[in-house]
């Protein structure tokens, strides 16, 4: 089971001696743990870099990509199955003897080697026919709690919606997640959804991006003790 830790701001290179197995960087402006602007240390070998986006403009997640080496965009917000595609073609330079203006940026019908996650917020109910248009296109559905924030509400969704689940598609769960949630969690992994990483957020910050090393110790060992056959 992996592991993202996210909203990272202030204390990065600390959390990042945990060895989690992604960081999540947030590019919204209106979130309190906004990252635009700032520079992510240099990480351990191993940990991928996810960009949180909502309803961003196309080339403002694909110049975020590119300035942080983002291994994996999750789209937080309402964006369509052809942003996915755009978000995933290639901007490369035009090669001179292709095209006479060797400066000019081409679209190369290629998939990026970024992965994406498409997130959807669940509260008690939820339609999973909404994840059809996305299938194939995405890397993992990420499912969230909706609440009054588009995201980082710090609290769970009622997670038996989950058994609706049909996909083979993995996911990602998240919302809320925290200390208190150990118990529920090892309920769920019983189970056969294709749950490949948990995703925790605000339930471990001192303060907005400020993340908690001690208490975040104590889930990641938890989780080593639940999850021993689950990769
Ligand atoms: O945390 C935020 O401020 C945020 C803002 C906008 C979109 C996503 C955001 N956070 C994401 O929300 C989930 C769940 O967080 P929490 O555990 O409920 O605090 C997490 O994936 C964050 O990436």
């Amino acid at each position: 089971m992996k592991l993202k830790i996210c909203g990272m701001k202030f204390n990065t290179q600390e959390v990042a001696v945990l060895q989690p197995d992604y960081l999540g960087f947030i590019f919204y402006g209106k979130s309190k743990r906004d990252f635009e602007g700032m520079e992510i240390p240099d990480l351990p070998v191993g940990i991928k870099k996810v960009g949180v986006f909502v309803d961003a403009e196309l080339a403002f997640a694909k110049a975020q990509i590119e300035k942080y080496k983002l291994d994996i965009v999750q789209l937080h917000g309402d964006e369509s199955p052809a942003y996915v595609n755009a978000l995933r073609l290639r901007s490369e330079l035009g090669k001179p003897d292709e095209d006479p203006d060797p400066s000019r940026k081409v679209e190369v019908p290629a998939l990026s080697g970024v992965e994406v996650w498409k997130v959807f917020g669940i509260k008690d109910t939820f339609d999973f026919n909404r994840l059809k248009p996305y299938e194939g296109i995405v890397n993992a559905f990420l499912f969230d709690t909706k609440g009054k924030e588009k995201g980082g509400n710090g609290y769970t969704f009622n997670w038996e919606v989950l058994m609706n689940y049909t996909s083979k598609t993995p996911m990602i769960l998240s919302g809320g997640i925290g200390l208190d949630e150990i118990e529920k969690i090892k309920d769920i992994l019983a189970t056969d959804l294709p749950i490949i990483a948990l995703d925790v957020n605000s339930k471990f910050e001192k303060e907005p991006g400020m993340k908690d090393i001690k208490n975040l110790e104590k889930f990641k060992q938890a989780m080593a003790e639940i999850t021993p056959l689950r990769s």
